[in-house]
């Protein structure tokens, strides 16, 4: 089940916290996108989660849910991605939820659905960022040496450089990229059409697509063309 990641290039992530018609819905879900991740850093809760998975199980998409709050952990996704924010001095956004979840879920938690996802947060002016007290200006070295924490240290299965919001420093993900070994490297931040696609496509494994889907559909649906080879 987990291994079905290795092969994305491209995602969409839908917000259950924003509206979205049936129309654009099933143009997302149609795209061939690899997957479809449920998530957002504010407003989540399970009624709007559990209604947007319904929604996406119309189709015949991977749909997988981001937690990030655990009052909105929804049965039935395909995988759990759990962040783990590395760039943040409060120790409850590295572990501490996560024991916290592990606590209250128990023997319910199903392991071979959960990936842990090593986030380095480089925007500091996102929501994630804001949410979790990020250090979030880091210099290329830093980025890379938390990456190689995530890789070498902690074996973690992906990492994501994440600026949500503004399109990142792609020399930046590169260089990171280039110390990795094991993680699939996740981008995320910015892309808006097939350029910025390309552009990030070039320096990572894996391009995420949010914000662009609320605010022009069209382009955003451009992404996905542009990155896939198949
Ligand atoms: C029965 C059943 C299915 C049980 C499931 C059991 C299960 C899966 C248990 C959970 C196990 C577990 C270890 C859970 C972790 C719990 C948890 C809350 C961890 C903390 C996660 C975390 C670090 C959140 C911080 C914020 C963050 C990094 C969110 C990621 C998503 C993100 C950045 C979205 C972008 O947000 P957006 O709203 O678009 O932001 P912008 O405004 O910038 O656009
Ligand atoms: O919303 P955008 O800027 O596309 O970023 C995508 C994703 O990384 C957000 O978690
Ligand atoms: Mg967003």
């Amino acid at each position: 089940m987990k291994q079905m990641m290795q092969s994305w290039q491209h995602v969409f992530k839908l917000d259950p916290d924003r509206e979205l018609s049936d129309e654009a819905l099933q143009a997302i879900c149609m795209s061939h996108t690899d997957a479809i991740m449920v998530g957002g850093s504010s407003g989540v809760t399970y009624e709007n989660t559990d209604q947007l998975l319904s929604r996406v199980r119309q189709f015949d998409v991977p749909c997988v849910l981001e937690i990030s709050d655990l009052e909105a952990v929804v049965p039935g996704f395909d995988l759990y991605m759990i962040p783990m924010v590395l760039n943040t001095q409060q120790t409850n956004w590295i572990i501490g939820h996560h024991v916290q979840a592990v606590e209250q879920y128990g023997y319910l938690i199903p392991w071979d659905k959960l990936i842990v996802e090593g986030y380095i947060i480089l925007n500091p002016d996102c929501t994630a960022a804001k949410v979790t007290q990020a250090v979030a200006s880091l210099t290329t070295f830093e980025a890379a040496a938390y990456a190689q924490v995530a890789d070498k240290m902690l074996q973690l299965p992906i990492v994501y450089l994440e600026y949500s919001g503004t399109f990142g420093d792609m020399e930046l993900v590169s260089d990171v990229r280039r110390k990795l070994d094991g993680p699939r490297l996740f981008y995320g931040g910015g892309i808006i059409d097939a350029d910025t696609a390309r552009l990030a496509a070039d320096v990572c494994d894996t391009i995420v697509v949010g914000n662009a889907i609320y605010n022009n559909l069209e382009q955003a649906l451009t992404t996905v063309s542009a990155v896939k080879r198949s």
